[in-house]
């Protein structure tokens, strides 16, 4: 980051904690959006960046567009707050020792509880230093709106979202008339008095809390047992709201830790743990067997309801038979991704797919890419779903 003598250099990479912000929310809240602001941003402070991009799926396509400068770890085929989260440890120690980043960023699958991932984040601080700041949670406004409506297992991950965060963004706000934004932000702040919470469109806002000059260890500084009444607080998040975490924080960190260690199923690093705002009642709940299930020598699963399914497109495809496919998709599937050749137009394109808006980009590949689509639900037909996209 700044200009150094080599042997100076030396001490500090051995001495130096690396921070790493966790990027959460639910399937196609905006956080590869954020996680490309912020990319840009630490880019123009000179901050050297290294991401780690967890999909369900077997590709990375929002990987693709990341800029090649960028050192990643792309963990695919699963979830790292479960299936592979014993690798996330690993990755993260390998990306840091090769690359050597000022900061590493997490994007995590939209299906991630934050929780496991905290812990496994813990886990890695026993391997190499680094420090969980921040706990971005990217809240899909309409979309919570809905679920909020209907409650349910997707609807209980996203409050789990929301709880853990350090920072909250409401996005697509867009797509919400002004009552329904209000709503929404009394549904988040029920669920998190604390966080600053930013209202956004595409996730653009001012980016300040991830400077890497702030507190270290603000995630594990926030107080979990006191809420806040709602109305003390920035709607916009400034830097008032921060000061008052690290004060509360202050009296509260230890109870919370004896706390958690006790209530906590797994035998993690309890020592160690991060957590973020009011988790220490969420955990209790995260954990009770009664609503959950957990797989032979896998950790809590939060999200076993959720599938996939990975297509590759074997040739180019007619757009408008591909456009009716996606308009006519059931509900159960909420999230589609991929990149497609039409046979009517001489370009390629990427797809993006979320509750009922489907989007399409023009793209210049540099690199190899298969054309392929993903898409992620909830007990839809995969059978049904694959001979129609054989179809095309
Ligand atoms: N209308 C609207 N669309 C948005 C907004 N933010 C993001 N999107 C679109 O929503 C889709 C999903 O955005 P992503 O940033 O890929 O979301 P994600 O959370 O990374 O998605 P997953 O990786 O699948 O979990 C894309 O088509 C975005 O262009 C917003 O504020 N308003």
């Amino acid at each position: 980051m700044t200009e150094s003598n080599p042997s100076q250099e030396m001490i500090d990479n051995e001495e130096r904690t690396i921070p790493v912000h966790l990027l959460s929310g639910f399937l196609g809240s905006g956080k590869t959006t954020l996680l490309n602001h912020l990319i840009d941003y630490y880019k123009a402070l000179n901050v050297k960046t290294a991401v780690v991009m967890n999909e369900l799926g077997d590709v990375n396509l929002d990987g693709q567009f990341i800029d090649s400068d960028i050192p990643m770890a792309e963990m695919l085929s699963g979830c790292i707050c479960c299936t592979i989260r014993g690798d996330l440890s690993m990755e993260l120690k390998e990306l840091i020792e090769e690359h050597n980043p000022d900061v590493v960023l997490i994007e995590s699958t939209g299906a991630a509880n934050p929780m496991e991932i905290m812990d496994a984040i813990t886990e890695t601080a026993l391997l190499i230093r680094v420090d969980l700041r921040v706990i971005a949670t990217v809240v899909d406004g309409p979309e919570l709106l809905e679920r909020s409506k209907k409650g349910g297992r997707t609807f209980k991950l996203m409050q789990d979202q929301i709880r853990c965060a350090t920072d909250l963004i409401v996005n697509k706000a867009d797509k919400l008339n002004p009552e329904d934004l209000i709503n929404v932000q009394q549904i988040v702040r029920e669920l998190n008095a604390f966080a600053p919470l930013t209202v956004t469109v595409r996730c653009l806002t001012e980016l300040s809390v991830f400077d890497l000059d702030r507190d270290a260890g603000r995630a594990r500084l926030v107080d979990n047992g006191h809420k806040h009444e709602p109305e003390k607080h920035n709607e916009h998040g400034n830097k008032d709201d921060n000061k008052q975490y690290a004060d509360d924080s202050h009296d509260h960190a230890h109870d919370h830790a004896h706390d958690h260690a006790h209530d906590h199923a797994h035998d993690h690093a309890h020592d160690h743990h991060i957590c973020g705002a009011n988790c220490n009642h969420d955990h209790n709940r995260a954990h009770d067997h009664d609503d959950h299930e957990h797989k032979d020598g896998a950790p809590y699963v939060s999200h076993e309801h959720v599938m996939t399914l990975t297509h590759y497109l074997p040739a180019a495809i007619d757009s408008h038979e591909f456009e009716a496919l996606i308009r006519r998709l059931p509900k159960e599937v909420y999230r589609a991704k991929g990149i497609v050749t039409f046979t009517d137009t001489n370009s390629r394109f990427l797809f993006q797919y979320a509750y009922g808006e489907v989007e399409f980009i023009r793209i210049t590949p540099q690199a190899k890419v298969n054309d392929v689509a993903v898409f992620i639900g909830e007990h839809f037909s995969k059978e049904v779903l694959l001979q129609e996209l054989k179809q095309l």
